[in-house]
């Protein structure tokens, strides 16, 4: 008898991205045609952090190419809190910024917490802010704000498994605000049994044996095994982690995830690569979100992502 190997569906994160930038392009256009009004971005960046220039850049080209009117602040690393608050507060009051995003990490002398609480929660594209935080807690889809990672996760999950979850166990790796939190509302909310598991959590590879839907979100490359993994499960990795490869020469790198995708793959009934999985999905969701904000202030109701 022969072995056979079966090989997880592999879930196109930039495609899905495509998709929802198709959207957010032909509804901003209808905006402008009927209402006048061009959602308008505005990107903060502090500090020189390679990784963020080059997000940040990803995000003004994307934003002009779905029409929108982006504007991005660079701000020295050296550049006190006050300023930056300041900045906030202007861009709160400036009627043609519908999307406001600081993006993170900050330098260590800025309190982040204070930054994004200051941002107008009408204005919060991050889906960051306690007030949208506690809207997606409480089920409040309609008014939120959800943080662009765990809502593209959320979209390839729907690709794979409907929109209902309902008899589905889901487990997610990693309690952060940014996506472990977010992403167990999310899941929820379509009726999955959620765990959330973290650095105490006692046997994790039982608990991720359990799972119908796993998440990695916990920023340690490669820590999902192919033995934790449920034969069929859709396996959705939230890492971004770039490793040296010491045999490619002094310095090289590459970008691995939070799963060990080849053993993975494997076991899985579908599962995303990185990169381009939920990666580009982040920046999509952030037009998404972009375009959902002007609609709102327009009071016109916006497309369904
Ligand atoms: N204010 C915010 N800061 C940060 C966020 C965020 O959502 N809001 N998320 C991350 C960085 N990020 C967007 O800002 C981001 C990360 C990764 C990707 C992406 O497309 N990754 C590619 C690989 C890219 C590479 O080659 O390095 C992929 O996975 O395919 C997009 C956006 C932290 N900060």
């Amino acid at each position: 008898m022969t072995a056979v190997t079966e090989t997880a569906t592999v879930i196109d994160g930039k495609a899905v991205a495509e998709s929802v930038v198709e959207t957010v392009k032909s509804a901003a256009a209808e905006l402008k045609q009927a209402a006048g009004v061009v959602p308008g971005i505005a990107v903060v960046i502090v500090g020189e952090d390679p990784a963020s220039q080059v997000y940040v850049a990803s995000k003004g080209k994307k934003a002009k190419e779905c029409g929108f009117h982006s504007v991005q602040h660079t701000l020295a690393e050296a550049t006190s809190e006050a300023d930056l608050l300041s900045l906030v507060e202007d861009l709160n009051n400036d009627p043609q910024i519908h999307g406001i995003l600081v993006q993170l990490p900050l330098p260590g002398h800025i309190d982040d917490g204070r930054v994004i609480q200051a941002i107008d929660p009408e204005k919060d594209v991050d889906g960051f802010h306690v007030i949208n935080a506690g809207k997606l807690t409480i089920g409040d889809m309609d008014t939120a704000f959800v943080p662009c990672t765990p809502a593209g996760s959320m979209l390839l999950i729907e690709r794979v498994r409907g929109k209902d979850l309902s008899g589905l166990n889901a487990v997610v790796v990693g309690r952060s605000n940014i996506v472990g939190k977010p992403m167990a509302s999310l899941l929820l909310a379509a009726n999955a049994t959620v765990t959330i598991c973290h650095s105490r959590t006692p046997d994790l590879p039982a608990t991720c044996r359990n799972a119908d839907i796993l998440v990695a979100a916990v920023g340690r490359p490669e820590m999902v095994r192919g033995d934790w993994v449920k034969p069929g499960a859709t396996v959705i990795d939230v890492g971004i982690n770039r490793i040296p490869v010491p045999e490619r020469g002094e310095g090289k790198t590459r970008l691995v995830g939070d799963v060990a995708y080849a053993e993975c793959a494997e076991v899985a009934g579908a599962i995303t690569p990185v990169p381009g999985g939920v990666g580009p999905m982040t920046i999509a969701m952030l037009m998404a979100n972009t375009l959902v904000s002007a609609c709102r202030h327009a009071g016109r109701t916006p497309p369904a992502f």
